[in-house]
């Protein structure tokens, strides 16, 4: 019998649909030679472009096939410079987060090519770890205050909840665990300074307690901006609040290429949205300039998530592909040094997942 899968298209602004179109076609590529598996691809308009064609950014016609959907595949929404009345910028990635209890934002942070890496010189060796960003609050609590402008202070509020901590820890140790690797969870915090990190560690703590399995550290999120740089090879999962996270994932994944490198899956117990850490890089958009890697990575990521044998084959073949297409340092896009177009480089992924779902591997 076969299995469909339910899957909203969100394009976005900017690069977005560039980078998704990509990922859409891979996909649509892919299908045929998945046993027993089909695709049922649902684009929705969102984002900056929608708000302002009908005045929502998220209508509720996209939110409810997102609800109803097995995943969400997003490229990237908002505009630095198209904004709310209230002049606030419009960010519905961050509504979906909330609304569906997205609640641990997964962002694997892999190198694959040495010569990516701005550490060469210090010995970066193998970067290979995963930054999990609590997702639905932490300093984003605050995030629906709008500034008085002609107040004299302004003030944003932290939450740290027991059951989001809890969940999120929990995500965390378990991917620990499923990688099977250094099993290692790194918490980072500012518990000597906030009594809402103290908290968050003890609850870290707590759940750290049934995984006996797997190492639990404290790293201050200071110094962890540091060791990200000096010896990114000493982590596996890191954890962390969400304003954190969202700070160190683009510093993370700086240290393998750059944004164009740094897939996402925003994962919820009953939903989730997978899209590149990226935003819609208004300064390269409409070009072909963008990398689409991140996006592809996060499809695969999503292929993985659906949990059927026959995705996961198709999840492997697809990260098998870009491998073997970054195994040779002159196939790169602009941001990475290279002069191939967003299409361009898909062109490759797509010639080599035709030899991965065939099962005869790398020819770079
Ligand atoms: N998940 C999302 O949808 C998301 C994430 C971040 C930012 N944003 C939004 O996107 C807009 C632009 O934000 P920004 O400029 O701060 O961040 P950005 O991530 O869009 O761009 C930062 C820098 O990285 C480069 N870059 C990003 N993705 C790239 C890719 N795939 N290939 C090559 N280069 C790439 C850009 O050219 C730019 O120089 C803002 O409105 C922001 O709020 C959205
Ligand atoms: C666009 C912005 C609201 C978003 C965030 O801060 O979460 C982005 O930076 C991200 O990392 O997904
Ligand atoms: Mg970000």
């Amino acid at each position: 019998m076969t299995k469909t899968f339910h899957i909203v298209v969100l394009g976005g602004d900017g690069i977005g649909p560039e980078v998704c179109d990509q990922s859409v076609r891979l996909l649509q590529q892919m299908q045929p030679h998945l046993d027993g598996v089909e695709f049922h691809l649902d684009p929705h308009d969102v984002g900056v472009g929608e708000y302002q064609r009908s005045g929502e950014a998220l209508p509720d016609s996209a939110f409810e096939a997102c609800l109803a959907s097995d995943a969400v595949l997003l490229g990237a929404m908002g505009l630095p410079n198209v904004r709310y009345p209230n002049g606030k910028e419009i960010a519905p990635q961050l509504d979906l987060r909330e609304r569906l209890q997205l609640y641990g934002g997964v962002r694997p942070i892999q190198l694959f090519h040495e010569s990516d890496t701005p550490l060469k010189d210090y010995g970066a060796g193998d970067i290979d770890f995963v930054l999990v960003r609590e997702s639905t609050e932490g300093l984003f609590y605050g995030r629906d205050a709008v500034a008085d402008l002609s107040a004299d202070e302004a003030t944003n509020q932290l939450r740290i909840s027991r059951q989001a901590s809890e969940r999120v820890c929990r995500l965390s140790f378990e991917l620990a665990r499923r990688r099977g690797g250094k099993k290692k969870v790194s918490l980072i915090d500012k518990a000597n300074v906030l009594s809402t990190m103290v908290y968050f560690r003890h609850i870290f703590d707590e759940v750290a307690k049934d995984f006996p399995d797997v190492t639990a550290e404290h790293v201050y999120v200071d110094a962890m901006a540091l060791f990200m740089v000096r010896r990114p090879h000493d982590f596996d999962v890191m954890v962390t609040e969400n304003m954190f996270g969202d700070i160190l994932s683009d510093l993370a994944a700086g240290i393998v290429g750059g944004m164009g490198m740094a897939p996402s899956g925003d994962i919820g117990d009953n939903a989730a949205v997978f899209q590149p850490s990226h935003g819609s890089a208004p300064d390269i958009a409409g070009r072909s300039l963008a990398n689409p890697i991140a996006m592809h990575l996060s499809t695969a990521m999503m292929l993985d998530w659906l949990d059927h044998p026959e995705t996961k084959r198709g999840a492997e073949a697809l990260k098998a592909a870009v491998a073997d297409v970054l195994s040779d340092p002159n196939q790169r896009t602009a941001d990475m040094g290279g002069k191939l177009s967003t299409v361009e480089i898909t062109d490759r992924i797509s010639r080599s997942l035709d030899r991965q779902l065939q099962g005869q591997g790398s020819t770079a």
